[in-house]
């Protein structure tokens, strides 16, 4: 199993380029399924779970093609059957189950997997195709899925799921009549998903909003299309730069969509400069910075994608910060490695309490998660000495060329294969 090594105490200084989005991508690779003819998708970032979905989709019968961030996808002729093997290991899988529901009439999907952060149940996305005219049943694994054409409907969500209103989004585009997602998930990938949907065909009004309306459409065209870049890998450059009190400049960077955590960086003490119609967020040396308290909540509120990262920034900060994280009942795998590395954080069920220490210093830790790896990777790169990370094939679910973008603003970082 690969690990990192990052060699820290070095402010970081050049230009990082953030690439597309990983949460944005998956989706939208999904709903090519729901397309006739071939669709190409551009600024999709060479990531472990892209290279997934592509082989799940193949597996289900498209062609694809990849060549660098350009993917072509043809859906002529699909099967429903999406294996464990493929979809154990990505959560964004269950995102199949909805195309496959409006295309096909049926689906066997495996129950997901992805990130230990919590139980992660996909009981909204089911109840909501379920009032759509599926009916479902767990056979061995498998979500078994099964109707004849889906009917609008109006849906509630008692949550507002990202995965979920994808799903429903993307189902509701090819059934019959009106649908209404309400309580809908406001996430800026949902928005990418739908202007990608709107584009191919489909008839959607107030994404972005809480309450989605979707008219269905007979068929939806193959397109081309260019996917948003990646709010969260530019928040954790952002957060590179701040705890090395070095000077980054972010480009392609989805400013407005990371209002909630450039707001709350400022709030630390962080000195930013923003251009929201270049795209260019710059992370100006900023030494005094204070711990603050973050919650994190359903966007625009502050990301719990970002959590683990600016939890590293505060155990480095003056003074003590709060983190409350409510949208995931285990995401805090990362706060006992942090703690390896001489952080002090003490935990209480959903709060985390982290008292700024001084420095910290390098030691072998395990990374658990997706974010949670981001967050040691930023750690060490603070820390004295070399802090050797573990597992880090949860890094390459959703950070493109980590090492050579860190390597390129002055970071001391390699891979052992
Ligand atoms: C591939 C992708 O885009 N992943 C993102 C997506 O995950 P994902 O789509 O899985 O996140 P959801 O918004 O669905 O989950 C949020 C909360 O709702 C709960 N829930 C969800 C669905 C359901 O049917 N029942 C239920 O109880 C979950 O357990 C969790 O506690 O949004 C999360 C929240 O912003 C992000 O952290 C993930 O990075
Ligand atoms: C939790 C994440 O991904 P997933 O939902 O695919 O597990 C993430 O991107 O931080």
């Amino acid at each position: 199993m690969d690990k990192l090594l990052v060699e820290g105490g070095r402010p970081l200084y050049g230009e990082i380029q953030v690439s597309g989005s990983k949460n944005a991508s998956l989706p939208i690779l999904m709903a090519c399924l729901m397309l006739s003819q071939e669709t190409t998708l551009y600024n999709v970032p060479n990531l472990r779970d892209i290279n997934t979905t592509l082989k799940l989709l193949e597996y289900l019968g498209c062609k694809v093609n990849k060549n660098r961030g350009i993917i072509k996808v043809c859906a002529s002729k699909i099967q429903p059957e999406a294996p464990y093997d493929l979809v154990r290991t990505m959560r964004a899988s269950i995102l199949c189950l909805g195309p496959l529901l409006a295309v096909l009439g049926k689906a066997k999907v495996a129950l997901p997997g992805g990130c230990a952060i919590g139980s992660r149940p996909v009981d909204l996305h089911l109840k909501g195709l379920e009032k759509m005219g599926a009916s479902f049943q767990l056979e061995q694994g498998y979500i078994i899925g099964t109707c004849s054409k889906l009917k609008g409907t109006h849906i509630y969500f008692d949550f507002p799921t990202v995965g979920g209103t994808e799903n429903l989004l993307m189902a509701a585009c090819l059934a019959e009549g009106e649908t209404i997602l309400e309580n809908a998930a406001k996430e800026p990938e949902i928005i990418d998903l739908a202007n990608f949907l709107i584009e191919a065909g489909a008839k959607i009004q107030g994404h972005g909003t809480s309450i989605i309306k979707i008219q269905g459409v007979n068929k939806l065209k193959g397109i081309k299309y260019e996917v948003m870049p990646d709010r969260i890998e530019a928040g954790t450059y952002m957060i590179a730069g701040a705890i090395t009190r070095g000077e980054i400049t972010i480009t392609n960077c989805p400013v407005e969509e990371l209002d909630a955590v450039i707001t709350k960086l400022k709030e630390m003490g962080v000195k930013c400069s923003v251009d929201s119609e270049k795209k260019i967020v710059q992370i100006l040396e900023s030494t005094d910075i204070q711990g603050i308290d973050v919650i994190t909540a359903p966007y625009p509120g502050f990301p719990t994608d970002m959590q683990a990262q600016i939890m590293a920034l505060m155990c480095v900060a003056k003074g003590s910060g709060m983190i409350k994280e409510t949208i995931f009942e285990n995401r805090f795998m990362h706060v006992l490695e942090l703690v390896r590395l001489g952080a002090n954080i003490k935990l209480s069920g959903d709060t985390a309490l982290i008292r700024g220490v001084s420095f910290l210093r390098g030691a072998p830790v395990m990374a658990s998660d997706l974010r949670a790896s981001a967050s040691l990777v930023l750690a060490g790169l603070a820390a004295r000495g070399v802090t050797e990370i573990h597992r880090v094939y949860h890094l390459d679910r959703g950070y493109e060329k980590i090492e050579q973008k860190l390597s390129k603003v002055g970071a001391k970082i390699w891979r052992i294969k």
